[in-house]
């Protein structure tokens, strides 16, 4: 795992704090409209009010006879009401967290005034709150942000750390894919920017990520409204089959009160995951947002833990990214001067990296141009033509590129390029490296070899990836063999080289036809339709408005390998719900032979007493005491989740019904035998 993992940047709040809110908001869930939200604890909750009616009158339903009848049911419905407290406090502790980094983020929020345009040129104040999507703005050094833009004008340093918690100020300017968009509640810390507001007043990214954080806008994932249903159709079976016993009961000759058969009804419905369900969630999408990563949904965390196919940029996310030119090759009797001119003119207007490493390596050489730049018009780099360069006063046309796409060009201009381009092509690309052509109109000068690194440690995520049975597939522009030696080095499952855009979509829906979720990261604009195709988008904070918006999560620290983790998130939140719904249901069987003695004591077949429990009433008290106290023992279990280990989600299965299964039938045989042997000492029941 990386060091990321342990990157808190927004603090946990005072426990003793959380744990009173949480206690009191465990109270005001007690309201029947937030409980019908949850059929089982529902269930308990219309337990509670029936045997608190009983303790008032216990022949409330008929005449009941027995030892104790008051002080038994009141305990039981003390009982009950703790197991409904304790889901409602395991759901509000849970929310806890979110609502205080909310506060936190909150704070960087207030209304500023702000510069607004006027199409006169003119500038108007405004209040930020009266900022519109469309309006023109100017920010300068010391300014807050008022809102959500697009940089316009000017470059300047903005410091991000209210949202991300990285005190180095970011970059800002216009026309790059990367670094053109600010958030607002941002500082600017440099210089002037001129920007176009994205979002009104409210609608912005950190009041997205409030609402988030806060569960305000946390609808029950698809999983989430499956278990949900499947709970509530096994509460609904016990319902029935225990609605049959008052006949049976009757028949043999020992009728059985109410309270115990609630009680019994209370036991066998899975309280336990029913009462923790939600904060497993919540809990899913806090652990989301301490990695600095903002999900739109919590449908989107779990859709990390399905995802079968994760489908990743080569450059920045698989190598270092910040490819360095590190040696001019020239070919065809050229000299390593002449190619370092070529490359220095082909790369004075290019502002990628790769662009600015090619000028300082070759003005670290001496080189120079030897036209007047004014006169002379840049072509921007796309990825569509795999190349960029400059047209010249005098007409010439100098450009570098991927070096097919380069040959074309000179073949175009009725240049032949020479075996000499492909020696030095294939030595660059059997390094790793990323070869790029240069040339002059019909002729070829060499090639520019672009190191790049792969990151330390990926190898070892991707073998952990593949246990996990997720595929791993590669995408990058660059050429064949390049892309097979990193795929090779990286130990990628697959990849698809001299790649276009498009080709990105085109990979997510071949493989969703195939019936698999994907996963992937991108932050250009021509990413946004892929991150809004794939079943899980990761976009870059860094990158533009439109990939942030296509996307299902952001990473405010734009570290692309971030989805790695996230889908090791995901598969934990899913196997912490798998887990915790084997040991519910594994827990019922001790419950059962607890409870059903007691109930035919009369009848004579105290026999069925196994675990040997003192009397019956301390039998159903064990049972239920447990039964409620399991809830608050298993909250941090939930709320941290389960211990993760890369496993196909077969072996996962197997190990959990091992673990949770037979570890859920053990546990409560000891667990009540020991609170029968207590409540018995102490003379109760
Ligand atoms: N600034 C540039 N000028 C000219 N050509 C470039 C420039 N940057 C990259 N190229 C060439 O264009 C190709 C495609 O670039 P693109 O950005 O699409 O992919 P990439 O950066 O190689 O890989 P990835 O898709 O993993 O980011 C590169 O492999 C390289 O040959
Ligand atoms: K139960
Ligand atoms: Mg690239």
């Amino acid at each position: 795992m990386n060091s990321k993992i342990s990157k808190q940047n927004h603090p946990l709040p005072n426990l003793s704090g959380l744990y009173q809110q949480a206690l009191q908001q465990a109270f005001v869930k007690l309201h029947p409209r937030i409980m019908a939200k949850n059929p089982v604890m529902f269930v308990v909750w219309v337990g509670t009010i029936i045997t608190a009616l009983l303790t008032v009158n216990p022949n409330l339903f008929g005449t009941v006879t027995g030892d104790n009848l008051y002080l038994f049911n009141g305990l039981i419905a003390v009982i009950l009401l703790f197991t409904v407290v304790f889901a409602n406090f395991a759901e509000a502790v849970a929310e806890g967290r979110g609502k205080a980094q909310a506060d936190a983020l909150r704070s960087t929020k207030s209304e500023t005034i702000a510069r607004k345009l006027l199409p006169d040129g003119t500038i108007e104040q405004v209040s930020s709150t009266n900022l519109r999507q469309g309006d023109r703005i100017s920010v300068v050094a010391g300014d807050v942000i008022p809102a959500d833009g697009e940089v316009l004008e000017g470059v300047a340093s903005v410091d991000e750390s209210a949202i991300t918690g990285e005190s180095a100020p970011v970059l800002k300017e216009a026309g790059s894919d990367v670094a053109s968009s600010v958030t607002g509640g941002t500082r600017i810390i440099s210089d002037e920017l001129i920007i176009r507001v994205t979002a009104d007043p409210g609608k912005g990214f950190i009041d997205r990520m409030i609402a988030l954080v806060e569960g305000a806008e946390r609808s029950k994932t698809p999983n989430e409204i499956a278990l949900t249903v499947l709970l509530a159709v096994l509460t609904l079976v016990f319902l029935i089959v225990i609605s049959t016993i008052p006949p049976v009961a009757f028949y043999a000759n020992s009728p059985v009160s109410i309270t115990l058969l609630i009680a019994l009804l209370v036991a066998l419905i899975p309280t336990t995951i029913g009462g923790l369900l939600s904060a497993i969630g919540i809990a899913g999408m806090d652990r989301v947002a301490q990695f600095n990563v903002v999900a739109t949904s919590g449908r989107a965390v779990e859709a990390c833990g399905d995802v079968n196919t994760l489908v990743l940029d080569k450059t920045g996310t698989i190598t270092l990214g910040n490819r360095l030119a590190e040696e001019f090759i020239p070919v065809d009797g050229y000299s390593v001067e002449d190619v370092a001119k070529i490359a220095l003119a082909a790369s004075i207007f290019d502002t990628t990296p790769e662009g600015k490493s090619i000028v300082r390596l070759a003005e670290g050489m001496d080189a120079q141009v030897d036209f007047n730049i004014k006169k002379a018009t840049g072509v921007e780099f796309s990825a569509r033509t795999r190349m960029s360069g400059t047209d010249l006063p005098d007409g010439g046309e100098v450009r570098k590129g991927a070096v097919d796409a380069i040959r074309g060009f000179v073949r175009s201009r009725g240049g032949q390029p020479s075996e000499d381009v492909n020696t030095a092509y294939e030595r660059v690309s059997l390094l790793g490296g990323t070869p790029l052509a240069v040339c002059r109109d019909n002729e070829i000068y060499g090639v520019i070899y672009l190191k790049d690194i792969i990151k330390p440690g990926i190898r070892e995520r991707f073998n952990q990836l593949r246990r996990m049975g997720v595929r791993t597939v590669m995408l990058t522009g660059d050429n064949r063999i390049t892309a097979s030696v990193i795929a090779k080095e990286a130990g990628v499952d697959d990849f698809i080289a001299e790649a276009t855009p498009e080709d990105k979509i085109q990979v997510i829906q071949q493989e969703q036809a195939q019936g698999k979720l994907v996963a992937m990261t991108g932050d250009g604009t021509n990413d946004a339709p892929a991150l809004a195709q794939a079943n899980v988008g990761l976009a870059m904070n860094s990158g533009t408005q439109a990939a942030k918006e296509a996307a299902n999560m952001v990473d405010l620290d734009s570290d692309p390998t971030k989805l790695i983790d996230l889908v090791t998130i995901g598969k934990q939140l899913l196997i912490t719900r798998g887990a915790l719904t084997t040991f519910s249901v594994a827990n019922d069987i001790a419950k059962y032979f607890a409870i059903i003695p007691a109930m035919f004591a009369g009848a004579g077949i105290g026999a069925l007493n196994i675990m040997g429990l003192s009397s019956p009433n301390s039998a159903v008290l064990s049972a239920l005491i447990y039964n409620a106290l399991i809830i608050p023992a298993l909250i941090p279990l939930a709320l941290t989740g389960v211990k993760f280990r890369p496993l196909t989600a077969n072996q996962l299965l197997q190990r959990n019904i091992l673990i949770y299964g037979l570890g859920g039938v053990i546990a409560p045989f000891i667990a009540i035998k020991f609170i029968d042997v207590t409540i018995s000492a102490i003379g109760f029941a």
